[in-house]
């Protein structure tokens, strides 16, 4: 997945500034940046939910920058953007199930690979999404944008109001299913420690502009990313 050139933004106000962005192939990939610097609007862009307004979106060589987002699912772009999507009076299964939409003939594989990873929602496959708490929703959302069979899979906040614990397993979960499956995936994430250890490569977005991106070690350790991102 790469793009180049993006401007975009609400009615008038402008979010993101000549983006340019590449996620490689089986690549994990992390954007950092303060609140309110484009970070969910670039996941936005690159899953179709909104059209830039100049720019370009491509996937493996093709453009894609005018594909519907129910079309980039059927190539393989997967966006867990948050809980709210979720049928809460549906089963965990039942949920899991509406994720396969593009592929209903693989339904039984892609519920093997997701309990496999995720043997919480194998526990609980017979719950209602709604009882669940907060952490296991969030392991719900992802499961679901996995059920696609995606080639990438993009993860909005991936740790926020979760449990230290949650976000460990959660965390340990996508770094097996990133290595094992191939999967290629692009974070946005706060936890710092959480993206170090998934993702070897990151950006930095401050005020709709990348301002710095190359190896996550690094990035960590120059001043102007602690500033920015970590308001040291
Ligand atoms: N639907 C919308 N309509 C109007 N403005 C919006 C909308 N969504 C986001 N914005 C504005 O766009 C800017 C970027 O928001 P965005 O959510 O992309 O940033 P972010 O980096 O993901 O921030 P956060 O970490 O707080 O989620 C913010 O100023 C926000 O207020």
């Amino acid at each position: 997945m790469e793009c180049d050139g993006i401007n975009c933004g609400y009615k008038d106000a402008q979010v993101l500034y000549h983006v340019r962005i590449t996620v490689k192939e089986g690549e994990a990939v992390v954007v950092f940046g303060s609140n309110g610097s484009g970070k969910t609007t670039l996941l936005k862009v690159l899953s179709g939910i909104i059209k830039p307004w100049s720019g370009i979106v491509r996937f493996r060589g093709r453009d894609i920058t005018k594909l519907s987002p129910h079309d980039r699912v059927k190539l393989g772009i997967a966006f867990a953007s948050d809980t709210r999507n979720l049928f809460l009076s549906m089963s965990v299964e039942e949920n899991l199930i509406l994720g396969a939409y593009t592929r209903k003939k693989n339904v039984k594989e892609g519920l093997e690979m997701v309990y496999h990873y995720f043997p919480d929602l194998a526990s609980q496959r017979k719950k209602l999404a709604g009882e669940l708490s907060g952490g296991f929703q969030r392991m719900l959302s992802i499961g679901r944008a996995i059920m696609s069979k995606p080639l990438l899979l993009m993860i909005d906040e991936l740790s926020l109001g979760l449990s230290p614990k949650m976000v460990d397993k959660l965390g340990q979960a996508l770094m097996s299913i990133n290595r094992e499956r191939g999967i290629a995936m692009l974070v946005v994430e706060q936890e710092v420690y959480l993206a170090g250890s998934m993702c070897r490569r990151g950006y930095v977005f401050d005020l709709g502009r990348v301002v710095a991106q190359g190896d996550v070690q690094k990035l960590l350790k120059e001043d102007t990313v602690r500033r920015i991102y970590m308001g040291v």
